[in-house]
């Protein structure tokens, strides 16, 4: 799915924190959004995955105008297309490794089903074999990040939107991370990432800088 921002401006408490910021994410490529710290990448994030509504500006999907989309809408998006990896990774901590991963998809359905075939095939992915009944808190922090990761895997979204996703994490969980969201946007996802780690921005495929706004605004 192509997520297009298109002329985005964001005011909060009459705070400019960003303007007029266009960029385009294509199915097939890792986006960066990147910026100096407060630049509005974490905002701009939100923006393209209709977690926010910008000021003003359009977000298209597919072409689509998404202005005038009601909560049904922006849910169906979430629900079909879209997964999050957000800064606080969304891990339930109190919950094995399995409940976190099937989560988001059965929280959709009346039934809570749980492909474990699919579920030991993520794990996997993500280099966590064998470890779906353990508790989500026993994980470390790189993995966690991965555990966000084998979520999105398993919803088979067409939209992956990541905050971050290599921060505080050791080089070789960074890589892992990295190559992960590679591998995701090559079969064909559109990989959006918030970052301001160079290696993730050298394994993007595009980067779009925002421009950050001067104090006083
Ligand atoms: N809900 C909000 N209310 C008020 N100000 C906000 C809100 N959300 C973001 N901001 C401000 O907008 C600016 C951009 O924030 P954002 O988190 O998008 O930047 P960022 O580029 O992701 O920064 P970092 O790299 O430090 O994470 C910051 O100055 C922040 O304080």
């Amino acid at each position: 799915m192509r997520i297009e921002a298109d002329q985005v401006t964001m005011i909060i408490n009459e705070r400019t924190i960003m303007e007029n910021e266009s960029v385009v994410c294509s199915p097939g490529a890792l986006t960066a959004l990147v910026g100096p710290s407060g630049a509005g990448k974490t905002t701009l994030l939100h923006v393209l995955g209709l977690l926010l509504r910008p000021t003003s500006g359009r977000v298209l999907i597919d072409g689509v105008d998404t202005t005038s989309w009601g909560a049904k809408q922006r849910r169906l998006f979430w629900k079909h297309h879209a997964a999050f990896i957000l800064q606080d990774y969304g891990i339930i901590e109190e919950e094995s490794v399995a409940f976190n991963i099937t989560m988001t998809s059965s929280l959709f359905r009346s039934k809570v089903v749980g492909d474990e075939e699919r579920v030991r095939k993520v794990l996997s992915e993500t280099g966590l074999d064998g470890r779906e009944r353990e508790l989500a808190a026993r994980l470390s922090g790189g993995e966690k990040r991965r555990l966000a990761i084998a979520r999105a895997l398993y919803k088979d979204a067409q939209v992956i939107l990541a905050d971050e996703p290599t921060a505080s994490l050791d080089e070789a969980n960074g890589d892992r991370v990295i190559e992960l969201l590679q591998l995701l946007a090559k079969q064909g996802r559109t990989v959006i990432v918030a970052t301001h780690d160079e290696k993730m921005m050298r394994a993007a495929h595009a980067e779009h800088a925002l421009k950050g706004m001067r104090h006083g605004r």
